[in-house]
């Protein structure tokens, strides 16, 4: 068998320079939203099914239909199913110029007084990027603009695949015994990505030999479809044949949170105790390094400590980098570790080589040498001969992320090697194709709220929707902070009591672990936290994720909704919006081709008065404190 171990110290958090390259991300996606493209979709006639796992909403759907037929885009109003004008107390919100409805809420379902808001017709927005085929003139001329920005041919063509496919799992290739232990854990199928990277993971492996790159892996499919399992399996697979130990797989992570979430030999040990359970303690120098551990799960930062400190580290036997959440890590530049990792699986040029000298055993049976391949030349004066044949880098490379880059300088920078780029994302029409596909079965809300009823609002949302097991986003720590304070005060005040918790960076890492498998227990109704944990945090039981303050990004968005709706399940999003805020708020939806996926949803006016007696109670009580 082998071993997995999993460093997550160093950087952590958003870095300085990611705004700037977030910006930068969102521009060229907007230039890319605007060329006219169509999907090539893979046959799914073999042994593929459309399972429930991802349940279509039929009504919203044809109201969406509807919605598009219309000539221009109206305002933003909310209006209820049966309404076809504003009801009479409806304002008009001239900030962003769109009406807000203030009309009570129709019963407590949200459903009910939730509705579509209004699609655009005029939006310039036509088509997701990078899905092109030459199929018509337009198309023709639309791709040769991706190319000139400079995008690859690759990831003009991408393999797609509906997100609503599956497939047994005796279907992908895998070995009987770890399709056993998938059906012990549970697994009935494989989900969209599984089905479409698995075979395609384990044929390139298959042809890889060591004059021919086993070839590189983009993936890019929405949050909680399935991507974690899509590269543990086959690695695990392939690795479990192996008998010598050797650190074979890396899988990068952007923050030490999501390295806790994964694996569990190594806890928050000191870089000492990380080095002596991963290579051991030998004061002895060897040329194919040590390792204890097969699989290494790392932030890039503890990473590039080890591969500075630890003696004895290596990656010349790496078989498989993944870099998951890949768009968040390539934003990171610390230490300029991409460089550092991808030199590191290189061979150098080494000018004090030794003469080759294989050790023997006591029965002077040739010890199998511990220096890679495609190392021994560079550690060792070999013999040349013209029949030597330049060995491929066997390094293949996996990346995977819900919103990633098409940065064509990023791309760039990781040399990928034949690459092919795998896509889940919606079949439908050929134009206003989103550029996120987002989990079937999540739905978005907006509600317009100003910044001093925010609280308020979410005190309505928590009682009036009965949340259980519910995120709450904020952008800071002492915005989460202070929300929490306020809310559990009102608790007091009124006996309405609920487990609300903080997860912050303040904690400490023990504590935020133990705060994660409360979560899970579904012993919080609310996690009230920053953006630490609005990427990759697989919490299966989130019913609803609440924006308290409107993520600036597109893509920060769609983490932070991605956290509930996951592996086929159903989830609501809210987004609090203030007025002034609500202009570029749908701006950034409508530019990338989400704005039809967001519904507004009207506060019950009666309702929400009934909570503020105990809420100005609270800010009394906290007032007295201060
Ligand atoms: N074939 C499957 N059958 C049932 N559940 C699955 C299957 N594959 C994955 N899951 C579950 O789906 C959930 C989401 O998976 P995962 O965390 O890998 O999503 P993801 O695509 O990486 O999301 P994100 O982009 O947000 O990180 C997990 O709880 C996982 O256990």
């Amino acid at each position: 068998m082998f071993s997995i171990a999993r460093y997550e110290g160093g950087d952590d958090d958003d870095t300085r320079d990611e705004r700037t390259l977030e910006k930068k991300q969102e521009r060229l996606d907007k230039l890319l939203s605007k060329v006219n493209n169509k999907r090539k979709h893979v046959s799914t006639d073999q042994a593929t099914e459309t399972t429930d796992h991802s349940p279509v909403d039929k009504k919203k759907k044809n109201k969406k239909k509807v919605q598009q037929q219309r000539p221009s885009d109206p305002p933003a109003s909310t209006v209820a199913p049966d309404q076809s004008t504003p009801a009479p107390d409806q304002t008009i919100d001239a900030a962003s110029d769109q009406t807000i409805d203030t009309t009570p809420a129709l019963d407590n379902a949200p459903d009910q007084t939730m509705d579509a808001a209004p699609t655009d017709a005029d939006d310039t927005g036509l088509e997701v990027f990078p899905d092109v085929v030459t199929a018509n003139k337009q198309s023709k001329e639309d791709l040769q603009v991706l190319r000139n920005m400079g995008i690859p041919e690759w990831l003009l063509q991408p393999t797609a695949i509906a997100p609503d496919q599956s497939c047994s799992l005796t279907n992908v290739g895998l070995s009987s015994r770890l399709v056993q232990q998938c059906q012990d854990q549970g697994l009935s199928s494989f989900f969209a990505v599984q089905m479409q990277v698995i075979p395609a993971f384990l044929r390139r492996q298959a042809l890889y030999d060591t004059r021919r790159a086993p070839g590189d892996l983009c993936i890019s499919a929405p949050t909680g479809s399935g991507k974690t399992l899509a590269y543990v399996l086959p690695i695990v697979d392939i690795l479990s044949k192996r008998r010598v130990t050797r650190l074979r797989a890396l899988v990068i992570l952007p923050t030490r949170d999501l390295v806790i979430q994964v694996g569990i030999v190594v806890g928050q040990h000191s870089f000492l105790q990380e080095q002596a359970s991963l290579v051991g303690k030998s004061d002895e120098r060897y040329d194919g390094g040590q390792s204890k551990v097969d699989i290494l799960i790392a932030t890039p930062g503890r990473l590039m400590d080890h591969l500075k400190d630890t003696p004895n580290f290596t990656l010349q036997h790496l078989r498989f980098l993944v870099i998951d959440e890949a768009d968040k890590l390539l934003n990171q530049s610390y230490q300029d570790w991409l460089n550092h990792i991808l030199q590191a699986t290189q061979p150098q040029t080494n000018k004090d080589k030794a003469t080759l000298a294989f050790k023997t055993d006591k029965y002077s049976v040739v010890e199998s040498d511990g220096v890679a391949p495609s190392f021994m030349s560079s550690c060792f004066d070999l013999p040349r001969s013209d029949l030597d044949l330049p060995k491929a880098p066997c390094v293949q490379k996996l990346l995977f992320s819900a919103t990633l880059t098409k940065d064509p300088g990023k791309i760039a920078g990781l040399h990928l090697t034949d690459p092919e780029f795998i896509s889940v994302q919606r079949q439908g029409s050929e134009t206003n194709q989103p550029q996120y596909t987002t989990p079937a079965g999540l739905k978005e809300y907006m509600t317009i709220c100003s910044t001093d009823k925010k609280p308020l609002t979410v005190i309505y949302l928590l009682h009036q929707l009965k949340i259980k097991s519910g995120l709450c986003f904020t952008k800071s720590v002492e915005s989460t902070r202070r929300l929490k304070m306020l809310l559990d005060t009102y608790g007091k005040q009124t006996g309405a009591g609920l487990n609300i918790v903080e997860y912050s960076s303040d904690l400490k890492a023990s504590q935020r672990k133990s705060l994660l498998a409360q979560f899970k227990e579904g012993h919080i109704d609310l996690m009230i936290c920053s953006d630490l944990i609005g990427r990759g945090i697989d919490l299966d039981c989130v019913e609803v994720v609440i924006s308290y303050d409107v993520p600036v990004f597109m893509d920060k968005y769609i983490h932070r909704v991605g956290r509930t709706a996951r592996a086929g399940r159903e989830g609501r999003a809210f987004t609090l919006v203030e007025r002034q805020e609500a202009r570029h708020f749908k701006e950034m939806l409508r530019s990338a081709g989400h704005y039809q996926q967001l519904e507004t949803f009207a506060v019950d006016k009666e309702q929400i008065k009934t909570f503020e007696d105990g809420y100005q109670a609270a800010l009394a009580a906290l007032s007295q404190d201060d």
